[in-house]
């Protein structure tokens, strides 16, 4: 194995509260176990543009409690092409970097796989994402930020709702995964969830709000996983409202805010135990893989894995979800 002089971080796709606290953890184990680390600026487009620079514990002072990354994301299209990927490599050459750990979702470790075996370097990975839909790990570092986000803004919306005793469609992120919605949903005491891992019909729909009306409910509140099966939001409350106008239908699509804020305790550990993981497993030779945790132990997942194999959504959730809503 070819010792490890240095190795390059960044953070791609999706910032993630909790993103920060992972290189801090990176950078200072390279600190400890005397290896240079350098950070990427903007992901993938920052290794193309050459956006590079020497990190040191200090540059990582006092960011364990902010959101977003100050590494900076982005969603690179060059990337995706094989030029642009190998210009990405020249600078991993010029930089003297050895390896790299990359913070990020699926897509971001979709590119460092086929980067790792284009051009034969070491990549790590450690899940960022709110979205939570990553094989391999109980939790991404972010989604428990965003859900404690998410509660709040529910919780507040319930006190109008409740007010005007109004039914509420409530948008929540999760591109293609229902587990912000699903966990959310139980936390906050909603009625309905919609998730893409469970297609709904608008008559199913119609019926749970037809049966929440019958007992004369102060509010109902739905919360909408954004990749739902049924269509915009507003369309399905626009609906609701058309065939029901007594339920006042009103939406809420809370959007971005979900990705901000300072993460909460739990991702913060969790973001520190992985970052030191990650440096750990590129010391023992590990490569294309994920560092993740299952169980509270570390695990390592071949990045294969976590982004084929199908993260299922709590079934048991699901069921508190009916039997609560009485
Ligand atoms: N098939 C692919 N080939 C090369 N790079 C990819 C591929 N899929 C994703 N990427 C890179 O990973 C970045 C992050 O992926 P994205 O899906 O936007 O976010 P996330 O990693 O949070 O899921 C993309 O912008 C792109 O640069
Ligand atoms: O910020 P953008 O580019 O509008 O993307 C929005 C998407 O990013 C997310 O917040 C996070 O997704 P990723 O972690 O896969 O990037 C999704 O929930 C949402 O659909
Ligand atoms: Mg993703």
């Amino acid at each position: 194995m070819k010792k490890l002089n240095k190795i390059g971080v960044l953070t791609s796709g999706g910032d993630a509260p909790g993103m920060n606290a992972a290189i801090r953890a990176v950078v200072r184990k390279c600190f400890y176990e005397k290896i240079e680390i350098v950070g990427v600026v903007k992901g993938y487009q920052g290794l193309i543009d050459d956006n590079i620079r020497l990190l040191d514990p200090s540059s990582v002072s006092g960011i364990l409690k902010e959101g977003g990354t100050i590494l900076k994301s982005a969603r690179s299209k060059d990337f995706r092409t094989k030029e642009g990927r190998g210009k990405a490599y020249i600078n991993i050459l010029k930089h003297g970097i050895d390896a790299l750990i990359v913070i990020g979702g699926d897509g971001t470790f979709t590119g460092a796989n086929i980067f790792g075996e284009e051009f034969n370097i070491p990549v790590v990975g450690i899940p960022g994402t709110i979205d939570n839909d990553l094989y391999g790990t109980d939790l991404t570092i972010g989604y428990d930020t965003a859900l404690n986000t998410v509660v709040e803004a529910v919780d507040k919306i319930r006190d109008t709702a409740t007010a005007h005793s109004r039914l509420f469609f409530i948008e929540v992120m999760g591109r293609d995964a229902g587990f912000i919605a699903l966990s959310a949903g139980v936390a906050s005491g909603a009625e309905v969830v919609l998730l893409p891992e469970k297609p709904t019909s608008y008559d199913e729909l119609k019926g749970f709000l037809e049966k929440q009306y019958s007992y004369q409910k102060e509010s109902s509140i739905v919360l909408v996983a954004e990749g739902e099966n049924m269509g915009s939001t507003l369309d399905i409350a626009n609906r609701v409202n058309e065939e029901h106008p007594e339920y006042d239908a009103r939406v809420t699509i809370l959007g971005h805010l979900q990705r901000g804020g300072s993460p909460t305790v739990v991702d913060r550990i969790l973001a520190s135990e992985l970052g030191v993981a990650a440096v750990d497993a590129l010391l023992e030779g590990q490569n294309s893989i994920m560092v993740g945790m299952v169980k509270d132990e570390i695990e390592y997942v071949p990045f294969i894995k976590a982004i084929k194999n199908k993260k299922n959504v709590n079934s048991r959730l699901l069921n508190l979800i009916s039997v609560l809503s009485g």
